[in-house]
């Protein structure tokens, strides 16, 4: 029997594959993903076999002779690269930033020499080398640690991110940033003159130890002030753009920055505004070492070893209950060390951009930056066992073969997160619009009742996860679940359970998902005996039978 005729329905595989496929896309294919970086610096030299092959393939010629060149020239450098220690400093996003542009500036290089769109192959394996689009979004990543974390830039740039050291920025990094921020109106003209300001303090001190590599080189002082100028401009504080015009024009005006902003001060354009949203809670959340805010006390909020259904008494699971209304729990240990390592390994090579259901259909967005992979039961006894583990703790239905047609719960949906990947708030339930977009069996399905999210690793610093309206934050534990209901027992979504994961700023993060649906669980997620009754009412129930 092949793989394939294991697939549980036709039904089934349509929808999830309607539900999950990701749109191609040319943005970046690597930054959203630390084990990608990863893999970059460790197959760099099979991939560049697999490169060679391609290009044999292609014909030779021209191509050939400039492959080689470049060839001969990553081989000495991967010979005298300590690999594994540069894989370290992937979990620091300095480290990982200098990795994503070297990659990027030497693999640029050679895509303009191999034209990757000529075959299908090549394509494929350039691919796994970061592109200018990975250091922008890295550069915008920077911006969004800052934020989250109210990080000092200057303390950014030493590699110093709340005492986890790393490599310094060079001045050139510091600008690029400051850059970004000013390009993407979405981020902030004030985060860019921190930048800017950071990069003319080295710049003053660099004038006694030019950087040797000249891609590394600070900008022109005129250029840097010219752009701080514009940020000024744009931040309505005219005297002090002016100021700085004055003393970029000294040092050249034939500078395009310093032209741009002479351009500016004359023709004084609207400055250019968006609103910057600034989401205060969220970001306080993201930050907060505690599960729990001070005055949050409730006798109801204890831990307990809860008995799991439909198994020997004696099996029981640490259950910590966060929150009563909505429900919120974490259970400890739910998996492995060995079956975690089964179930990354399993997804490394298949990990792809992770999209959000948007009005024109799924697409990548910046909200939600990092990479998945969806395991189904039948694929391996592993994930099978996990599945029927979720369903012993949560008393739900986790079937992804229910009925024939109906799923009561999906495939296990990993994720790995890059270089400060973050999701920014949102339900896990879909709309009724949203639905209609999934198709039928969507439809059918009713809704995303609950979630049961299991940390596959810790998380050296941020990665939490975060509910805004109930006030909880979670920090990573590997092996550790959080639990919650996203449906209110009436039906009603719960906008309490309304979520974010934060930005990772140090180290790696890897999570699973699994989604029980409301149909499959008509008859397992019990109702209450009065109509204002809560979860917590509803699960001794849940746990016991109605005795
Ligand atoms: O990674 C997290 O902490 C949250 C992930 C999440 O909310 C999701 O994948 O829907
Ligand atoms: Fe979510």
């Amino acid at each position: 029997m092949t793989e394939r005729s294991l697939v549980p329905s036709l039904a089934l595989s349509t929808v999830m594959l309607l539900v999950f496929s990701c749109t191609v896309s040319v943005l970046g294919k690597v930054y959203t993903s630390s084990y990608k970086v990863m893999n970059m610096v460790r197959q760099e030299e099979t991939l560049l076999q697999d490169l060679h092959v391609d290009v044999l393939e292609l014909g030779g010629g021209e191509r050939l002779v400039e492959f080689s060149k470049f060839f001969v020239e990553r081989m000495s450098l991967i010979e005298k690269r300590e690999v594994e220690k540069e894989v370290e400093m992937i979990s620091h996003p300095n480290g990982c930033y200098k990795c994503i542009k070297e990659f990027s500036e030497a693999y640029n290089k050679l895509r303009e020499i191999l034209d990757p769109s000529s075959s299908e192959s090549l394509r494929e394996h350039m691919d796994f080398f970061a592109s200018e689009e990975d250091v922008k979004g890295a550069r915008r990543s920077f911006i969004r640690l800052q934020d989250v974390y109210r990080l000092r830039a200057a303390d950014m740039a030493n590699g110093n991110y709340t005492g986890f050291l790393g490599p310094p920025l060079s001045c050139k990094d510091t600008y690029d940033i400051a850059r970004t921020s000013m390009g993407e109106s979405r981020y902030s003209f004030l985060r860019s003159l921190e930048w800017l300001n950071v990069t003319l303090d080295l710049l003053s001190n660099e004038s006694s130890s030019p950087e040797e590599d000249p891609q590394e080189r600070c900008p022109h002082e005129s250029s840097v002030l010219g752009l701080k100028g514009r940020a000024l401009f744009r931040l309505k504080r005219w005297e002090d753009a002016k100021e700085v015009y004055d003393k970029a024009v000294k040092q050249d005006n034939t500078d395009p920055e310093v032209v741009a902003l002479e351009k500016d001060l004359t023709e004084k354009p609207k400055p250019f505004y968006r609103p910057y949203s600034i989401d205060t809670k969220v970001y306080s959340l993201c930050s907060q070492e505690s599960k729990l805010t001070p005055d949050e006390f409730d006798p109801r909020l204890r831990c307990m070893y809860r008995p799991a259904s439909l198994r020997p008494p004696y099996l029981r699971y640490k259950q910590e209950l966060l929150s009563v209304s909505p429900y919120v729990a974490l259970f400890y240990d739910v998996m492995s060390d060995v079956e975690g390592d089964v179930i990354t390994s399993t997804v490394k090579d298949k990990l792809i951009r992770a999209t959000t259901l948007q009005k024109k259909g799924r697409s990548i967005d910046e909200a939600r930056t990092s990479d998945l992979h969806f395991l189904y039961d039948f694929e391996s006894p592993a994930v099978a066992k996990i599945g029927q583990r979720i369903s012993a703790i949560t008393g739900l239905n986790t079937e992804q073969e229910w009925d024939n047609v109906h799923y009561a719960g999906e495939p296990l949906q990993i994720l790995n997160y890059g270089l400060g990947g973050h999701y920014a708030t949102h339900t896990d339930t879909f709309s009724e619009e949203q639905k209609h977009k999934l198709g039928a069996t969507a439809l059918e399905n009713g809704n995303r009742i609950a979630t049961f999210l299991i940390y596959l690793s810790d998380v050296d610093k941020g990665g939490a996860t975060v509910f805004p309206f109930a006030d909880r934050a979670v920090s990573p534990v590997k092996n550790m679940a959080l639990f919650w209901y996203s449906l209110e027992p009436s039906g009603k979504l719960d906008k309490a359970t309304d979520h974010s994961g934060c930005p990772v700023m140090v180290g790696h993060k890897w999570v699973a998902n699994k989604w029980m649906w409301t149909y499959g669980n008509t008859f397992t997620r019990r109702c209450g005996l009065t109509k204002d009754a809560t979860q917590l009412d509803i699960d001794r129930y849940m746990i016991h039978g109605w005795t």
